[in-house]
């Protein structure tokens, strides 16, 4: 039984947040693109202590000062002494600032008396940071389901932690069927290249998995089909699957999974091209489901499956929200594709989408100067100026094609 796109999206997001694994301590380091499982609080206050912000003197009592001392980042200063006169340390941008400090003046505004006592004007405004500016012990700097980013990272290592709790990224394996695929070469013979296999890894990283080596194409009989799902159930959290889940003569995606005791979350989906896709659950020996998701062969609906079924996945199994849509307005007109859902690749000038050409369920030349698809809910027909949903391919930024 179908069921619709959206619906699709949200099953399988849902199957991800049921089946997501327990939080580990990451070390920072290996951190990068994972999902804080529970909230960044700061260890330490920030600053850690009063910091100056600049190379002068602190300076206590009046003027002209007598310099007492030095005190250098990285080391702890003794307060300041009470002196009849003035007194001054020479500070350095980062120093703890001495207890006793009543102001700091910066080295180029300050100047030394031949008998080497300081004299300036500091200026009226603090220089230095208190414990606080940013951040008191235990305050939330991020919140759970944030985004690991090289600024996250640089805020957990100033705030004091050398890991960070997270899911380590979902492990896929692809496993690609079809004895007419060659893995090398131009086509020939009735044969054509796995167009697939390459590709998945790059998009599957994209998503925040760890991709498998796929081996070569699976042999098209259902032995094969058994041993080669079953094997990669063993490495991996989800196996990724292309080809066979229609019922032609060499299809043995389903009978595979019947045979595997395999659990139907979805069996085909209300949208196109990509309507033949599947996502079951196999319980894994440690009792936890582990999917398999089955892309259609049909590259472009593999591609679509990937983005309807296994991103959601991902997103559920490392603890974050559902992929989010965009929106854009359609500079022409996309027709519907009846009760389903139809998702047209399309490339964006600013806020407008423009469909694309070679857009056909088995090409792949349209979705290389594609940014994602322009969703035309089923029923719906897309006239221009209708704004509508964008599903955005996952590129990095930099990325997406012009
Ligand atoms: N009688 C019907 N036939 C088909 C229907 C239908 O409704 N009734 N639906 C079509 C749709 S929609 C799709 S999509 C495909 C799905 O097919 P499968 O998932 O069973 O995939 P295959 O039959 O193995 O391959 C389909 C097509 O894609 C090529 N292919 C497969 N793998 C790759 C790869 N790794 N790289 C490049 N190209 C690949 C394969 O050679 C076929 O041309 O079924 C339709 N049929
Ligand atoms: O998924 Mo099929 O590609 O609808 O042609």
């Amino acid at each position: 039984m179908s069921v619709d796109w959206t619906g699709a999206r949200d099953l399988a997001h849902r199957a991800g947040v049921t089946a997501r694994g327990a939080a580990e301590a990451v070390p920072i380091h290996d951190a990068d693109g994972l999902v804080l499982a529970d909230p960044l609080r700061a260890g330490t206050d920030l600053p850690a202590f009063a910091t100056s912000n600049v190379d002068g003197w602190a300076v206590r009592g009046p003027g002209p000062w007598r310099v007492v001392g030095r005190v250098l980042a990285g080391t702890v200063a003794p307060p300041l002494p009470v002196d009849g006169a003035g007194v001054a340390v020479e500070i350095a941008t980062g120093a703890m600032v001495p207890a006793g400090t009543e102001a700091i003046l910066r080295t180029e505004e300050s100047h030394r008396d031949p008998d080497g006592r300081v004299t300036g004007d500091p200026r009226p405004a603090r220089e230095w940071r208190v414990p606080g500016d940013e951040a008191t012990l235990g305050d939330q700097l991020a919140p759970a389901g944030a985004n690991v980013t090289p600024a996250l990272i640089g805020l957990a290592a100033a705030a004091g932690h050398d890991t960070l709790s997270a899911r380590p990224r979902p492990r896929v394996a692809v496993r690609v069927f079809g004895d007419e695929l060659l893995t090398e070469g131009p086509a020939r013979d009735g044969r054509i290249r796995d167009a697939l296999g390459p590709a998945l890894p790059s998009w599957l990283r994209r998503l925040g998995a760890d991709p498998t080596t796929a081996p070569p194409p699976i042999r098209d009989t259902l032995d094969a089909h058994v041993a080669a799902v079953r094997d990669a159930l063993g490495e991996a959290d989800l196996v990724c699957t292309t080809g066979g889940t229609m019922h032609g003569p060499v299809d043995h995606l389903h009978p595979a999974l019947r045979r595997l005791g395999a659990t139907y979350l979805v069996d085909t989906v209300a949208v196109r091209p990509g309507y033949p896709m599947l996502l079951a659950s196999v319980s894994g020996p440690d009792g936890r489901a582990r999917f398999v998701a089955g892309l259609p062969g049909n590259p472009q609906s593999a591609i679509i499956a990937l983005l309807t079924l296994v991103a959601p996945l991902l997103a559920g199994l490392r603890g974050g929200p559902p992929p989010p849509l965009g929106e854009v307005t359609l500079g022409e007109p996309i027709p519907g594709r009846g009760g389903d859902t139809h998702l047209s690749l399309v490339r964006v000038d600013g806020p407008v989408a423009w469909p694309l050409r070679h857009v056909g369920s088995a090409m792949l030349r349209g979705l290389s100067s594609a940014v994602g698809f322009a969703v035309i809910a089923g029923g719906a027909t897309g006239r221009a100026g209708d704004t509508v949903p964008l599903l955005p391919l996952p590129l990095t930024p930099g990325e997406a094609p012009r």
